[in-house]
């Protein structure tokens, strides 16, 4: 069986996979099976209408790419499957080979009803020293005392831990952010607002990122202090080592960083004139409320 993983999990009650007409270019798995080297494809939907994926069917064939399917009423002639018994069929995700997507039935749903508020991702990028962490940490104390529950997923303590073996040339940058946007969608998932905030100085994989979860789940939040902003604060001495050479590949000093072009929420920071850290959570909190994240 070869199969495409939906763009993410199916979790909740209602998820159950059922078969569909063929596409045409493939013929139709005939009611008796397929004999033995005959291949068919069937299209399998979930309820959850963004799980659809298609399967190719090759009889004695047992390969698939992504999260396990219950095919419906599937016959093989090697006698595998029976008509009208659901057979769940492994799968490999990158290096993970014979694995099985395991459902539960306490869902996002019934976490969010339990929260009354929706899981979401706040994602927080901008040079060093633009204010993230004095953001994503005004932002949770805002929220909390709105009775939301939070967890900060902050780049600097994250690289004391999870990513504590990575160092800041692009692919380990970009290994940072793909394992942060993992936890991230699974905290979001959980239920939780989570606030992420680190450089991500790359807009494909923020995009990446984004493209983990339900498009209005990703809140990108851009904050835009130019980099004397930045450097004048420097809190931690860090551009001063930067520009005297003794870090090298600083973002924003010899290193890229790429400003968003498409998110959700800016917030301008200009020479002598930043918002407070309280007037920037607001800003995030508004947004929050009038997209309905913070009821169930
Ligand atoms: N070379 C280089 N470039 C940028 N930043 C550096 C570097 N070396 C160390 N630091 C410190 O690491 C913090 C950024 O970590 P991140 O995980 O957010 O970075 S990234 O998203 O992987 O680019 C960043 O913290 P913030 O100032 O909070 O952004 C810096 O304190
Ligand atoms: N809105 C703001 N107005 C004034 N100073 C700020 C503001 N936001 C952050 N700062 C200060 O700037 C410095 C860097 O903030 P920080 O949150 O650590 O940035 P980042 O996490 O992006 O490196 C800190 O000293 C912080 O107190």
């Amino acid at each position: 069986m070869l199969a495409r993983p939906p763009p993410r999990p199916c979790s909740g009650a209602g998820d159950r996979w059922r078969r569909q007409d063929a596409p045409s270019a493939m013929p139709r798995v005939p009611a008796g099976g397929l004999g033995r080297g005959a291949a068919g494809v069937f299209k399998l939907v979930a309820a959850r209408p963004a799980a659809t994926t298609v399967v190719a069917a090759a009889a004695g064939e047992r390969r698939t790419a992504g999260p396990a399917a219950a095919v419906d009423g599937a016959q093989l002639a090697n006698g595998s499957a029976v008509a009208g018994i659901s057979k769940l069929v492994t799968s490999t995700v990158g290096k993970s080979t014979n694995i099985l997507w395991h459902d539960c039935p306490i869902g996002q749903n019934e976490r969010q009803k339990l929260l009354n508020q929706k899981g979401c991702v706040v994602w927080i990028t901008g040079l060093s020293g633009s204010g993230k962490s004095t953001l994503a940490c005004a932002l949770s104390r805002e929220l909390h005392s709105r009775g939301h529950l939070t967890y900060v997923l902050d780049g600097d303590n994250l690289r004391h831990g999870l990513n504590r073996d990575l160092s800041f040339k692009a692919e380990d940058r970009a290994e940072n952010i793909r394992r942060v946007g993992e936890v991230a969608k699974l905290f979001a998932d959980a239920g939780l607002i989570c606030i992420a905030s680190l450089i991500s100085p790359y807009r494909s994989e923020r995009g990446a990122c984004r493209n983990l979860l339900p498009s209005s789940s990703f809140i990108e939040v851009f904050l835009n202090a130019p980099l004397e902003v930045c450097e004048s604060r420097d809190p931690k001495g860090l551009y001063k080592l930067a520009r005297a050479g003794k870090i090298k590949g600083f973002t924003g000093i010899d290193d890229p960083y790429e400003p968003p072009s498409d998110c959700e929420i800016v917030i301008q920071c200009k020479i002598g004139d930043c918002p407070s850290p309280k007037s920037m959570a607001d800003q995030v909190v508004s947004y929050l409320e009038a997209n309905g994240f913070l009821e169930d």
